[in-house]
């Protein structure tokens, strides 16, 4: 259990706030060949939290995002649900209370949105009614108007609204977004950033793998940067940023992990083009 204290702006009573973790990795490790891969991962989603992963490409991001779905076997470590150790036994109730978004996109090309809805709606055991409900409202606030169209013809953004309405449709307890903005217009990436936050309150989690430092800094209530397939630092983003002396997320990210010299390269090669 996590506890923490904060200071309300408005009259400085001070709020306690009760979070209790939801998942929980403790000592993960999964090496592919001898540096590739994750090393003692210890990293925590707990209720009321948007917590963001951030990290360099090919830093472990989705790596650990596959180790908290089951999709790979760990080499050493636990991954603990609830307080309980998960086992490869319990994944598939386990995994029923996970809604995930992957980066990439995995869409069956020849069916609507309705029609995929309804799928993942029946996988998750939901009525006819309360799917249609839940959908109607998560397409309302994707702003998802072509539903009997199907999505092999949909742009980017457009498959991905499908995947997050299918994510959120049973009410998962965790949601796990890949890249959840990319290729998202402002007014939708801002519907998105409402219903996460709507979504936190619920007693809900969410763990974000993102690049947009942005939308982190924004979003997130704890962040955790991996480097080289460990965890470099973790915690609030305004405790991070006053630690180190930084204005945002970007200038820490860019101090931690870029060479000082890289500004000089850049200069070195536009010059000499
Ligand atoms: N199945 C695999 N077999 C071998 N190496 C792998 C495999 N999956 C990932 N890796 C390697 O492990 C490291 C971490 O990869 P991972 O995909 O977890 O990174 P990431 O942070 O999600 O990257 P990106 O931001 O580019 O998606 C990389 O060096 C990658 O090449």
């Amino acid at each position: 259990m996590w506890i923490s204290r904060r200071l309300s702006n408005e009259n400085s009573e001070e709020e306690e706030v009760l979070r209790s973790s939801i998942i929980t990795l403790t000592n993960v490790t999964k090496m592919y060949d001898r540096d590739k891969g994750i090393k003692n991962i210890n990293l925590s989603v707990n209720e009321h939290e948007i917590h963001g992963l951030i990290g360099m490409n090919g830093a472990g991001k989705t790596s650990i995002i596959k180790a908290m779905l089951l999709q790979m076997l760990i080499d050493e470590g636990t991954i603990s649900w609830q307080g309980n150790v998960i086992n490869m036994k319990d994944e598939v109730s386990y995994r029923k209370r996970i809604g995930y978004v992957p980066d990439d996109e995995v869409l069956l090309d020849h069916l609507t949105p309705y029609e995929i809805i309804e799928f993942t709606g029946f996988a998750y055991e939901m009525t006819k009614d309360k799917i249609r409900q839940n959908a109607e409202g998560l397409f309302q606030v994707l702003q998802l108007s072509e539903l009997h169209m199907n999505v092999g013809g949909f742009s980017r953004g457009m498959r991905k609204k499908v995947q997050l309405a299918a994510a959120l449709l049973s009410n998962p307890k965790l949601l796990i977004l890949d890249e959840p903005i990319a290729g998202f217009d402002p007014q939708v990436i801002y519907m998105i950033k409402q219903l996460l936050r709507e979504w936190k309150l619920k007693g809900n989690g969410v763990l974000i793998s993102t690049h947009d430092m942005g939308f982190a800094e924004q979003l997130c209530d704890r962040v955790t940067l991996i480097h080289r397939g460990e965890v470099l630092l973790s915690g609030s983003v305004s405790g991070m940023l006053a630690e180190h002396g930084c204005q945002s997320l970007e200038e820490l990210f860019i101090s931690l992990t870029l060479m000082p010299s890289a500004k000089e390269l850049v200069k070195d090669v536009v010059a000499n083009l």
